[in-house]
């Protein structure tokens, strides 16, 4: 399938909606229905041609489906599947936008078993702290990448036309096992996000919290944005990654303890190699 006659959008914000915006850029999309259940985002959706039409049921909105993207938090996903399931046109794709995988792969199991040869899980790695179709933009995955987790049973044509439509968007496509994915994306992605939400909740515990944000300047906005990101998504995230997730905090609560020692303790050395190994390596980040 090179262009999709009709691409359902189960969740209308950020993640499917430029997704639609950059297939219909590329000229490789007809109808986009958009599927959610806030009225007035769908409408949003519709002003500004992120979708051609808008739809409350998932179940009505698939039949004639080519392609299906869930862009939910990835809590939803189940419900939506088992809505889907009994209408879901024969050879139609079934993909998502979730940033947990594991869970998700279950999921399709869970809910779709009779339809798993066209399910590829996946996991755009572009987006922002901002969601809702108003946030939607053209260029959000030019140049960024997209991690497939294919199942054992997807089918190899299904997959090369996840691969090729995220391409379309302007995205580098890789595929990756489902848990070396969550693995990952705990260390890199969720459990910043945590941190960043812990911080912010530090700062508000203090007596002087509003002085304290009155005064703060850019190293307190470049840390602290993500934790301005949507409360059901990063709540999904923890529960559906909770193993890798866990892992990872309990590490951090290591380095934290570590870093007070080396404060408590007044260790100059110490606190010198510490700022150094972690300076230097974000510092090279990203120039390869
Ligand atoms: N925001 C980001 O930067 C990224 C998000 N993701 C993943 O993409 C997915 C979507 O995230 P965003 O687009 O950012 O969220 P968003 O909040 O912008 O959009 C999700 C939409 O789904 C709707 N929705 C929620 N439950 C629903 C249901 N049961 N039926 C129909 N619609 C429903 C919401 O009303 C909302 O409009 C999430 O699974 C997230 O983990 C992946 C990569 C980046
Ligand atoms: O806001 C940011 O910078 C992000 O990190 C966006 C993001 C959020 C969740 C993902 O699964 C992938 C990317």
């Amino acid at each position: 399938m090179n262009s999709v006659n009709k691409l359902v959008l189960l969740g209308t914000g950020l993640i499917g909606g430029s997704f639609a915006l950059a297939l219909k850029r590329a000229g490789r999309v007809g109808k986009v229905v958009g599927v959610g259940r806030n009225p007035d985002n769908l409408q949003r959706a519709l002003q500004l041609r992120v979708i051609d039409e808008a739809s409350s049921d998932a179940a009505a909105a698939v039949q004639g489906a080519d392609l299906v993207l869930l862009a939910t938090p990835v809590g939803q996903m189940g419900r939506l599947m088992t809505q889907i399931a009994p209408h879901l046109p024969t050879g139609c794709i079934v993909t998502d936008g979730g940033s947990t995988k594991q869970d998700v792969a279950a999921l399709f199991r869970a809910h779709l078993p009779q339809h798993l040869l066209y399910c590829v899980p996946g996991h755009p790695i572009a987006g922002s702290e901002l969601s809702g179709a108003a946030a939607a933009q053209y260029g959000l995955y030019e140049g960024r990448r997209v991690v497939l987790t294919p199942l054992a049973e997807s089918n190899p044509g299904a997959v090369a036309t996840v691969r090729a439509l995220w391409e379309a968007c302007g995205a580098n496509v890789y595929e990756m096992d489902a848990a070396e994915h969550d693995g990952i994306f705990a260390a890199v992605s969720h459990v910043p996000h945590l941190l960043a939400f812990s911080y912010m909740n530090a700062v508000l515990d203090r007596r002087n919290a509003a002085a304290c944000l009155d005064f703060a300047a850019s190293g307190f906005r470049d840390f602290t944005r993500i934790a301005g990101s949507h409360p059901d998504m990063w709540r999904d995230i923890a529960l559906a990654n909770r193993d890798a997730i866990l892992a990872d905090l309990k590490a951090n609560a290591a380095q934290l303890q570590h870093v007070i020692e080396l404060v408590e303790g007044g260790d100059s050395n110490g606190l010198t190699s510490y700022i150094e190994r972690a300076s230097a390596a974000r510092s090279s980040w990203g120039r390869g």
